[in-house]
């Protein structure tokens, strides 16, 4: 276990089997369906390829570059977007795939955004949610994990860029991001 992390909350092994039975509820769902699925860098690059190919049936790919929390642990409240989205998204069934929805503001804006510009559907997908922390509430549709208020780190989630490469999801021991 990498010595920043006081404790690892789920391994490898289970992030692995919980991704499967999402994928598994996806397929189900959206049988017939063409999905959009939208990834939202950088801390849902792991979870999204994951989840992808635990897809059966037509999945496309597409992303965007949103950031609220940089070098924080606190989000900024703002959302801003450095990279939007290639695809035309009229008429689209999109499943937006996030690593965590902390308190909510992310997705808060992202969800209507997307309907405004056309979408026929938008759902959400998070590997994991830390109910105690919302701000905005914002219907999940797909949840790995619920966490309690503890800032966690690895299989792509960050603290100041780093950590992203654990393959588990461990909490941050508090000297890191309090000094
Ligand atoms: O529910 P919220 O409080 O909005 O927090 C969730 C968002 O914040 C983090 O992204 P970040 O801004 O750290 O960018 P990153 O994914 O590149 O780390 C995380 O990856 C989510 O996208
Ligand atoms: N870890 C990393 N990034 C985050 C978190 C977290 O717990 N919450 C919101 N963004
Ligand atoms: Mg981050």
């Amino acid at each position: 276990m990498h010595s920043d992390v006081k404790q690892v909350l789920f391994t490898e092994e289970q992030i692995k089997a919980r991704v499967r039975e999402l994928g598994a509820q996806i397929t189900n769902d959206y049988k017939g369906k063409n999905i959009l699925l939208c990834g939202i860098l950088k801390g849902a690059v792991t979870f999204f390829t994951d989840l992808a190919r635990c897809i059966d049936g037509p999945v496309e790919f597409d992303f965007m570059v949103c950031s609220s929390y940089g070098a924080s642990t606190t989000s900024s409240g703002f959302v801003k977007i450095r990279k939007d989205l290639d695809s035309d998204v009229r008429g689209r069934d999109i499943l937006i795939v996030e690593d965590i929805i902390d308190t909510g503001v992310t997705l808060s804006k992202l969800k209507p955004l997307l309907l405004e510009r056309g979408a026929a559907s938008v759902k959400i997908a998070t590997l994991l949610s830390k109910p105690s922390r919302r701000k905005v509430d914002i219907p999940v549709d797909y949840n790995g994990f619920e966490i309690p208020d503890a800032f966690v780190v690895g299989y792509g989630l960050d603290y100041n860029s780093r950590y992203r490469n654990l393959p588990y999801i461990g909490v941050l021991k508090e000297e890191v991001y309090s000094h």
